[in-house]
């Protein structure tokens, strides 16, 4: 069943006298649980995309639904709320507080959140339990993504949604945080949607989308998709 719609959804920006459309007559759906892939090159709409399904962006025209909810017609304090409650983010960059620790990073998120998974649990579910009083300082790029990941995942979201969250590692580790984002749907049964310009991950996904100038290209569905752990860049 799906879980997200978007139903000729477009969203221009305005510079000067021209009209950029950076999202132009998008449909498309992702269903619950799955590990959705969406995949384009720089410029194709793939940041638009997730900021307005992110409730950080509005449309110009078209509709948007989550689960019930058409969030394009949402109130500003209803769009904050979605932000706040049914969203977790993880982004190229991590924005950890570097006076605190991993376990206090994710735990001042967890007590924010009244569905809340404690901080243990959520850095269990990536693996990070034992290393849970360093410092950001003390931790390698893929530890401190995984914290993010963390962090996003102890509100216990109805969706988390990765923008290049490999972007800033090497590959290995890049590849460590990906298993652990796809494991977040196959074995938590989280909703995951990540972006991302790397073709390499397209054969993990449940769901692959593709976006060109503003507009999908192709949606291909994968019955048997391989695992995390085999995909090889
Ligand atoms: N706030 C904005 N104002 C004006 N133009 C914008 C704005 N945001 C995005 N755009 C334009 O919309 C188009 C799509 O941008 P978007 O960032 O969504 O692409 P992307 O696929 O995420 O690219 P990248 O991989 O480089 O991050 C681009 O032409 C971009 O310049």
């Amino acid at each position: 069943m799906s879980f997200i719609r978007f139903q000729n959804v477009t969203r221009e920006y305005h510079v000067g006298s021209n009209v950029i459309k950076a999202l132009n007559n998008v449909n498309l759906e992702i269903r619950q649980g799955d590990f959705t892939v969406i995949l384009g090159p720089s410029g194709s709409g793939k940041s638009t995309f997730l900021n307005l399904l992110g409730g950080m962006d509005y449309v110009t025209r078209g509709e948007i639904y989550v689960g019930e909810n058409n969030i394009s017609k949402f109130t500003n304090k209803e769009r904050t709320l979605y932000r706040r409650k049914d969203i977790g983010f993880v982004f190229q960059f991590y924005n950890l507080i570097p006076t605190l620790t991993a376990y206090e990073n994710v735990d001042m998120v967890s007590k924010l959140s009244d569905v809340s998974i404690s901080a243990d649990e959520a850095l269990e579910m990536v693996g990070l339990k034992d290393r849970a009083e360093n410092l950001p300082s003390r931790l390698s790029g893929g530890e401190l993504q995984r914290v993010s990941i963390a962090r996003a995942l102890c509100k216990n979201p109805k969706l988390l949604l990765c923008d290049e969250p490999t972007a800033a590692l090497d590959s290995e580790t890049g590849k460590k945080v990906l298993i652990t984002l796809s494991s977040m749907a196959k074995d938590y049964g989280h909703t995951v949607v990540l972006v991302t310009h790397n073709a390499a991950v397209a054969p993990a996904a449940d769901r692959l989308i593709r976006l060109r100038d503003g507009e999908v290209s192709e949606i291909m569905d994968q019955k048997n998709p391989i695992s995390m752990e085999e995909v090889f860049w």
